[in-house]
């Protein structure tokens, strides 16, 4: 099960998280988030995720080759094209999906073979980060090729219960505002205590 964390930007916090090997490390670029980042990172051993909403091929790759990422997660109405240019990037690819009541799975079926994982998170006002789970057993029906992780409000509370669920094509768990001190700082005891209830459970 990857664990990736999301909304890193201090330095100190992004190098304490380090040392718990996430497997994913994700940094916001959109500028109306709290979690928005525009200094500079340290250089770290975890793969890095740059998250975009509304951006352009260009602002993407712009950001790719500054923060050296190596996925980019579009988490807004992108296209299946701008997915394939900037796969042909090099860098893996994350398309995330808002999820309410009910998700259209005829939505994902044009990014099958152009993104490396869906991820499902909660629909809200904004475009991410509102620490909402949605009802994961909606992801029962879902029969795509593509793997996924989850994301939306996932916490100490709740993620026994995540962990409990078998769904076909779930790789990963995204967790973000719910592990916060203040925005993008995140609780890195807290963290330690998710990532060994994810890899006792993994290794059960
Ligand atoms: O966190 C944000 O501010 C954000 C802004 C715009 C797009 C995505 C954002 N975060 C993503 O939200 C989910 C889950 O967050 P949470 O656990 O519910 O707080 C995660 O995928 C982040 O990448």
């Amino acid at each position: 099960m990857k664990i990736k964390v999301c909304g890193m930007r201090d330095r100190e916090n992004i190098l304490a998280l380090e040392s718990l090997k996430p497997d994913m490390m994700g940094l916001i670029f959109y500028p109306k988030s709290p979690r928005f980042v525009q200094n500079s990172i340290p250089d770290i051993s975890v793969p890095k995720v740059g998250v975009f909403v509304h951006a352009s091929f260009e602002e993407i790759k712009a950001k790719v080759e500054e923060y050296a990422l190596a996925y980019v997660q579009l988490h807004s109405e992108e296209t299946p094209e701008l997915a394939e240019r900037v796969k042909s990037l090099g860098v893996g690819v994350i398309k995330a999906f808002g999820v309410d009541g009910d998700l259209d799975f005829s939505k994902l079926e044009e990014f099958e073979g152009s993104v490396d994982y869906f991820l499902f998170d909660t629909k809200g006002d904004q475009y991410g980060g509102h620490g909402k789970a949605f009802d994961w057993s909606i992801l029962n029906k879902y029969q795509g090729k593509t793997p996924y992780l989850i994301a939306g409000g996932i916490d100490l509370e709740n993620i026994d219960q995540l962990l409990s669920l078998k769904l076909s094509g779930w790789k990963g768990i995204d967790v973000n505002s719910r592990f916060e001190l203040s925005p993008a700082i995140k609780d890195i005891q807290a963290l330690e205590k998710l990532f060994n209830k994810v890899r006792n459970l993994a290794q059960a």
